[in-house]
């Protein structure tokens, strides 16, 4: 099941010591079920507040999130969520650490169940073999592919990726947009992407938002051109080239680079 993610008119400030700071202003986006929407914006705009609002770990000043129509008041189970870093237990295997969503998150799954569940997500990142590794035995692609299963396990209605591969080398990284194409194709939930990697983006989402710089706005959004079915080549067709100059002229334009 994957569920609408509604934005109304989010507004957020943070209380300092030298008084409010204004991060969000008048948010209004709507995520249909099952859609992948990526925001961009420039350093510090306020990406990371949204996803924590999307999350339920805070509340907006005005406005409300809502998910599966429902208004979210706290956090909730049926969001997973993927970081820069993937804070994996070195203490346990990485089987058992795919597998911790199901100790915590309230289901009627059987051991059986729970561990076929954690193997079928562990078969599909190409990581089968290392379900007895600790985290410390992975690369850090491995890991964020680990992470990423950990987030799915429960099968969530929304994903939300903060900036999940930010800290991968280049090659690296486009594995992993890859193994999350895979994922997307196999699993059902709504997804966040958090990112500053404009070609991230195109390949990943079927709408991209830019944000302005603080107190962030919607500044522009842009419908993918792309066919749902994407390799890497597909960077370099002349829809997406397109798609990724008009994106970096709005980054210029919300980093006040550009006065057009
Ligand atoms: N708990 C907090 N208290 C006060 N200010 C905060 C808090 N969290 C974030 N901020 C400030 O709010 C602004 C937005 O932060 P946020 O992390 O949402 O931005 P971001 O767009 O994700 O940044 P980046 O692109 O650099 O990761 C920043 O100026 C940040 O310093």
């Amino acid at each position: 099941m994957s569920a609408e993610i509604e934005l109304r008119a989010v507004t957020h400030a943070y209380r300092t010591e030298t008084g409010p700071l204004p991060v969000l202003r008048h948010l209004d986006v709507k995520m249909p079920p099952g859609s992948f929407t990526a925001f961009v914006g420039p350093s510090g705009c306020g990406k990371s507040t949204l996803t924590k609002l999307i999350a339920g770990l805070m509340r907006p000043d005005e406005g409300q999130v809502w998910l599966g129509g429902q208004m979210v008041r706290a956090p909730r189970a049926t969001v997973g969520m993927a970081f820069q870093n993937p804070v994996l237990l070195e203490w346990r295997s990485i089987l058992s650490n795919v597998l911790l969503p199901l100790e915590i998150v309230p289901n009627t799954l059987s051991r059986a169940a729970r561990l076929d569940r954690a193997r079928e997500l562990l078969a599909l990142v190409g990581l089968s073999e290392f379900e007895e590794k600790r985290p410390s035995e992975l690369s850090g692609g491995m890991r964020q592919r680990a992470s990423l299963c950990r987030a799915l396990v429960h099968r969530p209605e929304v994903l939300i990726l903060d900036e999940p591969f930010g800290a991968l080398d280049a090659f690296t990284r486009e594995d992993l947009w890859q193994t999350m194409a895979r994922l997307r194709a196999e699993e059902r939930f709504t997804a966040v992407l958090i990112t500053h990697d404009l070609r991230e983006s195109v390949f990943l989402a079927d709408e991209i938002v830019v944000m302005s710089a603080r107190p962030a706005t919607i500044q522009y959004r842009m419908a993918s051109r792309l066919p749902a079915a994407r390799d890497l080549d597909i960077l370099y067709t002349p829809e997406a080239v397109e798609m990724l100059a008009t994106l970096r002229r709005q980054i210029q334009i919300a980093q006040g680079r550009d006065a057009a």
